[in-house]
């Protein structure tokens, strides 16, 4: 557009499209008080449901006497799998491809496994009568480490005895679920064999937990007369959820509707199908009535998706200036006493094959086995694609570890062996196609911004002073620099239970000009109503302010896969763009006819179509909407709307440039965040305000993980950190000042070019928090040591060096 209306700059502002640090519109709602979450949901005759749960980790289940608690005034109901059994409900599918106990069938696999639902007047009558369900246990052996569960005569999984086969190949133990390989393991193990440098390192990535504010929980209405099921919800993908309902419980889809109304943070939690929402809407059916669930915060850190618990070994080979030849990597996953991990089917280890990273090397191979062990469910992504994070934690430790062996420059090694600009679109060594990346202009970015020169100096003047016994703080500079992979996915190789991966977007404008959108997504917290309507603003030339958002109410929204992976913007948001587009072709030869000349010689302009070298000759958005209800014009419908379902053709690749500072008091264990310096690369940004903040809780949520978050057990099975006073959830007390900084590196396959943000810093963060601990003691011959980096264990690390000494 060469002919500039004067007011352009003007109108292209009132917009507030991409790129526009828009206030979230969500927030006046929140900040008040006025959302609605699933517990805020009630209805007339309401009943509450509650679990009794198992105290032991394996056990026979010998009986369960209901009478004491059926007794209890206000307790309408005790559902067993003996009763779910009739119904065939007493277990579910797990999106995994595996099958999962409702309520224990014979016996329990995990401490807090569901055994029976309580349902009742009120919640507390329904926790007293849990206290009264008498249930007769028969301890039997425990297993919490997976590499003796593979070893152990114990069968865990006496429901799959026998079985060879698994969803996911053969298995090669009672306790084994699958084995899953990519790349080349010949070629690699030659590779290693001849390589001048090979560096070796076991890690473990613990097991963790998403924790959201508000925890999981259901309420299920059963309209008997009309035959509709009513599911309120936690659900991150409303759709699915509506799809396994109706092949569970045979009720057809078109009578079920789910809503997620709104959520208090969902990180991975709320994407699995829980034994509480089965229950729910049993106890509707069964009853009549109503039934609310919702589980209090012990039992969601207890026994719904817990995260990581992946134990990784690699060998990298290197030349002796540092050029990385060859990368192998084998995972022993403990998935607890069910495969409830969320990823997709094709993806037993979800996308745990980005293992490479950023880094161009030539041949690589990941073996992936999955062990059965007596802990809860799940596996979930908590705020990384798909095993991401285990993905770029492994390989921002092995680049570490091998440049100890090399003695070499952490940062000169990466820069050494990062996939260059040109080599983009980049074929990994493990199957992937890296869309695009500029990975060198980032890292440059990022050492020149915290001065990293300086700081090695600053810090080898430190270990210069411990030595002399000046100081008893070390320092460390911690790196990490990652690449994600979000956006699932391709329908080609990505699905959940058969259903594709793409997402979907319906516009509709009012006569009026103003809009309402919906998508198959569902926000928990990150601003969709606030970003989506920023995309289309920019589309279809209507202000932000005048499109409402809809999502997460499967009697109005298209279907969709949800949210999760970071994948609404790569796929619903190029949705709702490509939707937009649609609306804009239409409005074009709208505005041809009202100005009459031929639909070419028009042209959009920010707000409205213009005629071709005469802008003062326009129709306005606002008058075609008008026109396309109110005018009859030969040849067009009437109407402005359009729908789109969008199959991305590739998923997006964001990186980031990160760098962690870091004083460690060796007496204490306590380490103190000087700096943190945050560079993301998501491509086209839609709204800066909102991504400033996605990386803000990240990466709070990466310190949680690296400094201290952790679901442990004892070898009783017992979970030992089962409450907050336990389980570390960082508070602005423990949070550093976050400094953020970006490039952009359009995604050149998605409309707007954008990739999603959500979940990198969490995955970049992790790493490099870590990183910054090791770094510390480098000096002194640390080479490895395992996360969570709490004080006690980093106060034994300087103990172990000898620094207490
Ligand atoms: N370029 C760009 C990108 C993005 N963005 C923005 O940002 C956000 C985000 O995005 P994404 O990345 O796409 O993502 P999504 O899908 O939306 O979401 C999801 C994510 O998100 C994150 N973040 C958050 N936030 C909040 N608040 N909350 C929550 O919950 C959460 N979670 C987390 C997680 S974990 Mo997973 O589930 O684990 O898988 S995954 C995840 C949004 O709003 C959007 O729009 C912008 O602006 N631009
Ligand atoms: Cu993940």
């Amino acid at each position: 557009m060469n002919d500039l209306t004067p007011d352009r700059e003007e109108r292209s502002a009132g917009l507030k499209g991409l790129g526009c640090s828009r206030k979230r519109v969500e927030d006046a709602r929140f900040t008040q008080g006025k959302g609605n979450y699933v517990d805020d949901v009630k209805l007339p005759g309401m009943l509450h449901g509650d679990f009794v749960r198992s105290p032991y980790a394996h056990a026979r289940v010998v009986s369960v006497n209901k009478d004491a608690a059926l007794a209890l005034d206000g307790v309408v109901a005790v559902l067993t799998a003996e009763d779910l059994a009739p119904l065939n409900l007493h277990w579910m599918p797990t999106l995994a491809g595996d099958k999962q106990m409702v309520l224990a069938d014979g016996k329990v696999l995990f401490q807090g496994q569901e055994v029976a639902f309580v349902v009742a007047r009120d919640r507390y009558v329904a926790a007293d009568a849990v206290e009264l369900v008498e249930v007769e246990y028969e301890e039997l052996p425990v297993i919490t480490d997976p590499f003796e569960s593979l070893k152990s005569d114990v069968v865990l999984r006496e429901d799959l005895a026998g079985q060879t086969e698994g969803p996911h190949g053969p298995r090669k133990h009672h306790n084994h679920i699958f084995t899953w390989e990519q790349g080349d393991e010949t070629a690699t193990n030659q590779v290693l064999d001849d390589a001048e440098v090979v560096a070796t390192e076991s890690m473990y990535y613990h097991r963790t937990h998403p924790c959201p504010l508000e925890t999981c929980g259901s309420v299920a209405s059963m309209d008997k007369v009309n035959g509709k099921l009513t599911l309120w919800g936690t659900f991150q993908a409303p759709h699915v959820v509506r799809t396994v309902a109706s092949l569970l419980s045979g009720i057809e889809e078109h009578n079920i509707r789910v809503i997620s109304p709104d959520i208090g943070g969902g990180f991975g939690n709320k994407v699995g199908v829980y034994p509480g929402y089965v229950c729910s809407i049993v106890a509707s059916i069964v009853t009549g009535q109503p039934v609310k669930w919702v589980e209090d915060r012990m039992e969601n850190l207890m026994s719904t998706a817990f995260a990581r618990d992946y134990w990784m070994t690699g060998k990298i080979a290197a030349t002796k200036d540092g050029k990385i030849t060859g990368l192998h990597c084998h995972v022993t996953a403990d998935h607890g006493g069910f495969d409830a991990c969320a990823d997709p089917t094709k993806f037993p280890a979800g996308f745990m094959n980005i293992c490479t990273g950023s880094y161009d090397i030539p041949v690589a191979y990941l073996g992936v086995d999955g062990v059965y062990t007596n802990k809860a469910p799940g596996g979930v992504s908590y705020r990384c694609s798909f095993r991401v994070t285990e993905a770029v934690y492994f390989i921002e430790r092995m680049i570490e570890v091998l440049a100890i062996e090399l003695d070499m420059d952490a940062a000169e090694l990466r820069r050494i062996n990062f996939i260059k600009k040109e080599q983009f679109p980049y074929q990994s060594a493990l199957g992937w196609e890296y869309d695009s990346g500029d990975y060198h202009t980032a890292w440059d970015k990022a050492l020149k911004t915290v001065d990293y020169e300086g700081l090695r100096k600053e810090q080898a003047d430190r270990v210069e002073a411990f030595k002399r016994g000046e100081t008893r703080k070390l320092m460390g500079v911690g790196l990490s620099f990652f690449t994600e992979i979000v956006g699932a996915g391709p329908v080609k190789n990505c699905d959940i239970l058969g259903m594709g991966m793409f997402d979907s977007c319906e516009i509709r404008i009012h006569p009026t000009g103003s809009a309402i959108a919906r998508l198959g997504t569902i926000s928990q917290g990150q601003g969709h109503a606030t970003t989506f309507a920023q995309i289309l603003a920019s589309e279809i030339g209507i202000s932000a302010d005048n499109i409402a958002i809809e999502e997460g109410d499967t009697d109005t929204a298209p279907y969709g896969l949800g949210t999760y992976g970071s994948r609404s913007t790569p796929v619903a948001g190029a949705a709702a763009a490509m939707a937009g587009r649609k609306i804009r072709a239409k409005a074009q030869m709208i505005a041809a006819y009202l100005l009459e000349v031929h639909d070419d010689d028009v042209e959009f302009d920010v707000d409205r179509f213009a005629v071709k070298g005469a802008p003062e000759r326009f129709k306005t958005m606002k008058d075609i909407a008008y026109a396309a209800y109110n005018q009859a014009i030969p040849g067009i419908e009437p109407g402005l709307e359009a729908v789109s379902y969008y199959d991305p053709p590739n998923m997006t690749y964001p990186f980031g440039a990160y760098v962690c500072v870091m004083d460690i008091d060796v007496d204490t264990g306590v380490p103190e965040i000087r700096r943190f310096y945050a560079l993301d690369d998501c491509g086209t940004r839609i709204n800066p305000m909102i991504i400033e903040g996605q990386v803000h809780g990240g990466l709070t949520e990466a310190l949680a993980v690296a400094l201290g978050q952790e679901i442990s057990y004892d070898k009783m099975g017992n979970v030992k950190t089962g409450t907050l006073m336990d389980f570390f959830l960082p508070t602005a007390w423990e949070v550093p000042n976050y400094e953020t900084d970006h490039t952009v590196t359009p995604s050149p396959h998605h409309p707007i070019g954008a990739k999603g943000v959500g979940e990198s810093p969490h995955v970049g963060g992790v790493p490099c928090f870590s990183n910054a601990v090791q770094d510390a003691f480098r000096a002194f011959g640390l080479r490895h040591t395992n996360m969570p980096h709490d004080h006690w264990r980093i106060w034994q690390t300087a103990n172990d060096l000898g620094l207490h000494e």
